[in-house]
C-alpha cells in the first residue's frame, strides 16, 4: 500500500511511538490513502454522471465521514444510525442514498425528514411502508428498486449479495409490476433500480454480468413510459489482502466497464463502494501478551481479539501480520490467537513469520474496512481507539471505551430484583 514507508510508519506517523500513549489494541487509518482512492475512483470515473456514495458500514468513524464529506463523498447508510453519523460528519442529507432489507417505518420517517436524496427498495411491503411514511409528512420520496440479477459474484457466501437465495433485491418481473402499479404509489417516485451483488469481488465478470441485466431493463422500463434517472450499481470492489493471491479488479477497467455497459443510459449512476475506499487505509496494532507453547503448536497470545477484528473468525479471512520488531533470525510459524475464550478468536494459523516476543507489537493490515465497524464488547472487552494518521501527524479521533461507558445504559435493576 501506498503508505507504508518502511516498517512501522503509516502515513508519515511511528506507529510505535504511538503506544506510548495510546493503549494496544487500537485502529489507524491513514488519511492519505483515503484520500488517494478516492481520487483513483474519481478519476476513474472522469466524464461520467456519477455520484459516489461511500457505504458507511465498512468505517463509519466520524473522521472518516468527515473526510469523505470534504473530499465531496454522499453516503449509503442501511440504518438511521448510519444516517445519525453522516450527517453528524458534514455529509448533506442530499447526498445520501439508504439502502437495506429491514428499514423501519421509524427509521423512513427519520430520512425523509432529514431529506435524504433517496431509498433502495428491496421489498413490496418495503414500498407500500415507505407510500404511508411518506403520505404522512405530504413528501414524494425518490426511490430505486433493488434488483436481484441471481449472479454468482464468487466471492465468500456470507457476503454474496446477488444469488436468488440471498435475502436481497427482488427478480425484474416483480420489479416491472411495481413500475407498472406505480399511481397507487403516489408518495414515491420510482425512477431509479439498484444493483449490489456481494462484497470483496476480484473478477469483472459478475459485474458486468448484472449490469447488463439492469441496463437493458432501465431501456425496457423507459420505453414503457417509466424513465429511469439514476442507477446505482453498488459496491463490491475487492482488495488485495494476501499478496500473489487476490488480484483486485484494476478500478480503471471497473469504470470502463461501467461506462460500456451504460453508454446508452443518460441519468445518473450512483456507486457505493466501502472496502475499496478504506480497507487498505487501515491496521490494527496489537501487542504480544505471550508465547504459549501447545501440544503440538506454538501459539502468539496477542491484545487483541475477534471483538475486536472479526474477519477471520467470521470468513477465515487472511489478514497480513507483520511484526514492528526486528529481532533477527528465521521464520517461525505461530498460530497467532487472541484472549477470547473461542477457538475462533484466531487471526492466523500456523503463519510463518518471524520469531517474537512479549511485549511486541504487531500491525495487522488492511483493517480499515469492516473492522472497527464490526466490533463489539464480546468478553466485556472495551471497544478500541482509533486514530486518524494524516502526513506525519495523528489524532486519537475516538478513545478506547471506558468500562463505565461499556455498562452505561444498564441497570442492576436493583428496586425489584430481590436474591
Ligand atoms: C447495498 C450495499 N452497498 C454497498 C456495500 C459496500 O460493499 P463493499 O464494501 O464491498 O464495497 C454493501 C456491502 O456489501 C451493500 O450491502
Ligand atoms: N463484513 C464483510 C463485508 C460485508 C459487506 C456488507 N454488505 C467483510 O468483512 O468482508
Amino acid at each position: 500500500m501506498v503508505i507504508m514507508e518502511g516498517k512501522g510508519r503509516l502515513d508519515g506517523v511511528d506507529l510505535r511511538e504511538l503506544v506510548s500513549t495510546v493503549p494496544t489494541p487500537f485502529y489507524a487509518y491513514s488519511a492519505s490513502a483515503i484520500r488517494h482512492r478516492v481520487g483513483a475512483l474519481q478519476t476513474a470515473l472522469g466524464g461520467m454522471n456519477a455520484r459516489i456514495c461511500y457505504a458507511v458500514k465498512a468505517n463509519g468513524n466520524l473522521a472518516v465521514l468527515r473526510l469523505m464529506a470534504g473530499l465531496g463523498i454522499g453516503a449509503d447508510i442501511v440504518s438511521a444510525g448510519e444516517m445519525h453519523r453522516a450527517l453528524h460528519a458534514g455529509i448533506p442529507a442530499g447526498n445520501i442514498v439508504f439502502s437495506g432489507v429491514g428499514k423501519t417505518a421509524d427509521e423512513m420517517a427519520q430520512a425523509l425528514a432529514a431529506g435524504v436524496w433517496r431509498f433502495n427498495i428491496e421489498s413490496r411491503d418495503e414500498l407500500h411502508t415507505l407510500q404511508t411514511v411518506a403520505a404522512e409528512q405530504d413528501v414524494v420520496a425518490l426511490a430505486a428498486v433493488r434488483i436481484n440479477p441471481d449472479v454468482d459474484a464468487g466471492t465468500h457466501a456470507k457476503i454474496s449479495t446477488g444469488k436468488a437465495e440471498n435475502k436481497f433485491g427482488v427478480t425484474m418481473d416483480e420489479a416491472r409490476d411495481w413500475f407498472s402499479q406505480s399511481d397507487a404509489f403516489p408518495n414515491v417516485r420510482l425512477d431509479g433500480l439498484h444493483v449490489h451483488i456481494g462484497s470483496q469481488i476480484l473478477t469483472l465478470q459478475p459485474f458486468r454480468l448484472a449490469m447488463q441485466q439492469v441496463a437493458a431493463f432501465a431501456a425496457q422500463l423507459a420505453a414503457s413510459g417509466h424513465p429511469i434517472n439514476s442507477i446505482d450499481v453498488g459496491g463490491g470492489l475487492g482488495v488485495r489482502y494476501r499478496h500473489g493471491h487476490d488480484v483486485p479488479v484494476c478500478v480503471n477497467e471497473y469504470a470502463a466497464m461501467l461506462r460500456a455497459t451504460f453508454a446508452d443510459f443518460d441519468g445518473t449512476i450512483v456507486l457505493e463502494p466501502g472496502r475499496y475506499l478504506v480497507a487498505e487505509a487501515g491496521v490494527l496494532i496489537t501487542r504480544v501478551v505471550r508465547i504459549k507453547a501447545g501440544a503440538s503448536r506454538e501459539f502468539l497470545v496477542v491484545d487483541a481479539a475477534m471483538n475486536d477484528l472479526q474477519r477471520p473468525a467470521l470468513y477465515d479471512a487472511w489478514h497480513e501480520i507483520i511484526p514492528l520488531h526486528d529481532r533477527g533470525g528465521g521464520d517461525v510459524r505461530y498460530d497467532v490467537v487472541g484472549p477470547v475464550c473461542e477457538t475462533g478468536d484466531t487471526f492466523a494459523v500456523q503463519r510463518s513469520m518471524p520469531r517474537c516476543q512479549a511485549g511486541d507489537l504487531l500491525l495487522i493490515a488492511n483493517a480499515g474496512a469492516y473492522g472497527a465497524s464490526m466490533s463489539s464488547n464480546y468478553n466485556s472487552r472495551p471497544l478500541t481507539a482509533e486514530l486518524m494518521l494524516d502526513r506525519g501527524r495523528h489524532a486519537v479521533v475516538r478513545r478506547r471505551q471506558s468500562f463505565e461507558e461499556m455498562v452505561a445504559g444498564e441497570s442492576l435493576a436493583a428496586e425489584w430484583l430481590t436474591a
